[in-house]
């Protein structure tokens, strides 16, 4: 998982159809924020359904290294004793958030917002991805960034005031990530931070911060109903909690797309988090004809949570609007598989922020499309994908850049394709999905390494 790990390619084969359910792990974004609210809270949080994938190990290892006591007590089965705002510790050593934009960017709100210093760094991906869009917020707030690489990047430094200084702050990219630190810096801030986002982000961090007691008040904004202002009350005392992390969307996306394109296939998908600004992949699915069926839909750990059963489907060509790229933002590699085998054209709108990923993603998808023989066409920051309808022929390498998305939407894609498809390196999989394999394979799918 670290830079210097050898590379795993792995081949995915056409087979017979899939069948089968299974429950995908934790949600990724609420288990990285479980475990920094547990370290920013007094007394203990008991975390159930953690994913323990190394995107949100390398948080833990962080919040240990600021002072929390953390201690896995069974499958997904943590508890966090907290240090309270306030009353966190230097780290002896660098944080290594390795492959972790989400776990590096929000515990930099974290560090920013507090009289600690810590040094940040990551892998050969994260070394590439942009800070500058989270230290500037953060040195408005009164964080000094003692050193940093060229252009913003890991490593960094940075050094936390006594308290922060409360702003109000518009996000200038439509990112959960920006919105997070600033808040986070914020609950060391003495009076109210503000938050104003064009397009409403995912909501994980104000909601669990409610859960923790702290007082948010979320209002919308602008025109047409996307943007919201959040506010968030400083020094609060969050108090440790019970967290139970659903199954998250994101990797659910995998088996569903696996399910609509291998002919004949009938899977169930158990517990996956329903939250709208997570569910455009669904609601794009289903305007492409994909047979979903929500079932059995119920609340767990403050979340809407339903079992989603897939049939093998005929999907047609969408136009997916832009204002939606915030609730599947990390989604559009796997509906660009999805679109290879669907009838007509597919244009996804906006994504430029795909090229900030763990890698360019845009690209990255480009290239693997190319590769896999599917006709495509990357418009400024649009991507159109041309299905016939058929399986699309597969047979190419696909180079994955570190990036776990990249490689398991092309092993789903090998699944359906006539020739089986290779991803140069499947070990970053186990950032966010570390059961991948297994459950593909428990389903009926042919993935070799
Ligand atoms: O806040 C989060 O948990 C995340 C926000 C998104 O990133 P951006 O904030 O950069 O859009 C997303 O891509 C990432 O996987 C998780
Ligand atoms: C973009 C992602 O994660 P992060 O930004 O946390 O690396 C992702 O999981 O697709």
């Amino acid at each position: 998982m670290s830079h210097d790990s050898e590379p795993q390619p792995l081949t995915a084969s056409p087979g017979t159809p899939l069948r089968g359910s299974l429950r995908p792990p934790g949600d990724k974004s609420i288990s990285h924020r479980a475990m920094i609210l547990g370290l920013l809270a007094i007394g203990e949080t008991r975390v159930e359904g953690l994913l323990e994938g190394d995107d949100v190990l390398r948080t833990a290892a962080a919040a240990k290294a600021l002072g929390a006591g953390i201690e896995r007590l069974g499958d997904g089965r943590w508890t966090v004793r907290g240090v309270g705002i306030g009353g966190l510790s230097d780290p002896a050593e660098t944080l290594d958030f390795a492959n972790a934009g989400t776990g590096s960017r929000l515990m930099m709100g974290v560090v920013g917002g507090q009289p600690v210093t810590a040094t940040f760094d990551g892998d050969a991906s994260l070394r590439k991805r942009p800070m500058r869009r989270i230290l500037d917020p953060l040195v408005q707030m009164g964080t000094q960034v003692l050193s940093e690489a060229e252009g913003g990047r890991v490593p960094l430094t940075l050094r936390g005031p006594r308290e922060a200084i409360p702003i109000t702050y518009e996000t200038p990219a439509a990112s959960a990530q920006i919105k997070s630190a600033v808040l986070l810096a914020g609950l060391n801030a003495p009076g109210v931070t503000t938050v104003i986002e064009r397009e409403a982000t995912r909501d994980h961090t104000e909601r669990m911060l409610r859960l923790f007691g702290a007082e948010v008040r979320v209002t919308r904004h602008g025109e047409g109903g996307h943007g919201r202002s959040i506010a968030l009350t400083g020094q609060p005392t969050l108090r440790g909690t019970d967290v139970i992390v659903p199954a998250d969307p994101s990797s659910a996306a995998f088996p569903i797309v696996a399910a609509l394109i291998v002919p004949g296939s009938e899977v169930t998908i158990e517990g996956v988090m329903m939250n709208p600004l997570r569910t455009g992949l669904i609601t794009t699915l289903i305007e492409m004809g994909a047979e979903i069926e929500r079932l059995r839909e119920r609340e767990e750990g403050g979340e809407t949570v339903a079992d989603l059963r897939v049939r093998a489907s005929r999907l047609k060509g969408v136009d997916v609007p832009p204002e939606r790229a915030p609730a599947m933002i990390d989604e559009y590699p796997i509906l660009a598989v999805a679109a290879a085998f669907a009838e007509g054209t597919t244009r996804m709108n906006g994504l430029h922020e795909l090229r900030v990923k763990e890698s360019d993603r845009l690209a990255a998808v480009a290239d693997g499309l190319t590769a896999n023989g599917v006709a495509h066409l990357v418009d400024g920051d649009d991507l159109i994908v041309h299905g016939d309808g058929s399986a699309a022929r597969g047979g190419g390498t696909v180079a994955t850049h570190l990036d776990h998305r990249i490689a398991m939407s092309f092993l789903v894609m090998g699944l359906a394709t006539r020739e089986p498809v290779t991803v140069d390196d499947g070990a970053m999989i186990a950032t966010s999905f570390p059961s991948f394999l297994p459950t593909m394979r428990m389903l009926g799918g042919v993935i070799q390494g």
